[in-house]
């Protein structure tokens, strides 16, 4: 198997991770084999979402978007309204320079809009539909993930989704080394990561990389005004959340 992501067989001295013009030219690679289910998670988000669009013009933000691939599949989903439109925000000019070559076609068409922006002081959501932030709250510094929630919260219409990924801390210590460890053992036996780059990775993203633990991060939903609130899937600690604006 010839894998893109080989950032941390390469490096020898490990400084703090960043999504920089390294990541972004192997972060396809890099996420498909370092979030459990990551493939299979586009796919229910993407029927999801469908249920929550309206015919006319319907609004997408996805915070955190990366090289575009969740809006790739949302516009290529055959339930997806003709009208609908897509906003992609993310804060590495390299991760949004992929996504612009990924969604050209649809950036051409007036279908897509990508945003450099930090989730960190977000003010501006415009009125919408469905908000995403799929594995991109942890990077958010803790201090500023409630008002990032509350801002998304507000610009949500009623009946609004929420769609909240996140690694996460077990509640319990022993368990979360029972996670840790399988999640190791993932990266190792399903995606090909050696120990080493593991241990280098983790390194890289100690400061970076702040996970909550699941009851953390559904208290930052109620916070935000959230009535309606729960998980659709779990893989250890990989966890995925929705939540409904009433
Ligand atoms: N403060 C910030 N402001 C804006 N963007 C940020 C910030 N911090 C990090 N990011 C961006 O959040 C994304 C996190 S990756 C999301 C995967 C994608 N959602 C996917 O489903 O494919 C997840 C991962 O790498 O595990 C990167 O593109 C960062 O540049
Ligand atoms: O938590 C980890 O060890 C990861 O590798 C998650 C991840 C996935 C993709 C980019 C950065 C971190």
């Amino acid at each position: 198997m010839t894998y893109q992501d080989k950032l941390f067989k390469q490096i020898t001295r490990v400084e703090d991770f960043a999504f920089d013009e390294r990541v972004a030219g192997v972060f396809d690679d890099m996420v498909a084999r370092s979030v459990p289910f990551y493939n299979e998670i586009q796919r229910i988000q993407a029927d999801l979402i469908m249920d929550f669009l309206p015919d006319e013009a319907g609004v997408v933000c996805d915070l955190g978007c990366s090289t575009g691939t969740t809006l790739a599949h949302l516009t290529a989903h055959p339930r997806c309204p003709s009208q609908a439109l897509f906003i992609g925000l993310d804060n590495s000019a390299p991760m949004l320079a992929k996504a612009q070559v990924k969604l050209a076609a649809q950036a051409a068409k007036g279908q897509v809009s990508l945003r450099l922006a930090d989730l960190a002081d977000l003010t501006d959501l415009p009125p919408c539909n469905v908000v995403i932030l799929n594995w991109a709250l942890q990077f958010v510094r803790p201090i500023d993930r409630q008002g990032l929630l509350n801002t998304v919260y507000q610009a949500l219409r009623p009946g609004g989704l929420l769609l909240l990924s996140e690694k996460i801390l077990a509640q319990d210590p022993l368990l979360n080394r029972v996670y840790i460890d399988h999640y190791l053992h993932f990266k190792t036996s399903q995606s090909g990561y050696s120990d080493t780059e593991n241990q280098r990775k983790r390194e890289a993203l100690e400061n970076v990389l702040i996970p909550y633990r699941l009851d953390e991060n559904m208290a930052l939903l109620e916070r935000a005004g959230f009535a309606h609130r729960d998980t659709y899937f779990q893989w250890f600690n990989f966890v995925c959340m929705m939540a409904v604006k009433r």
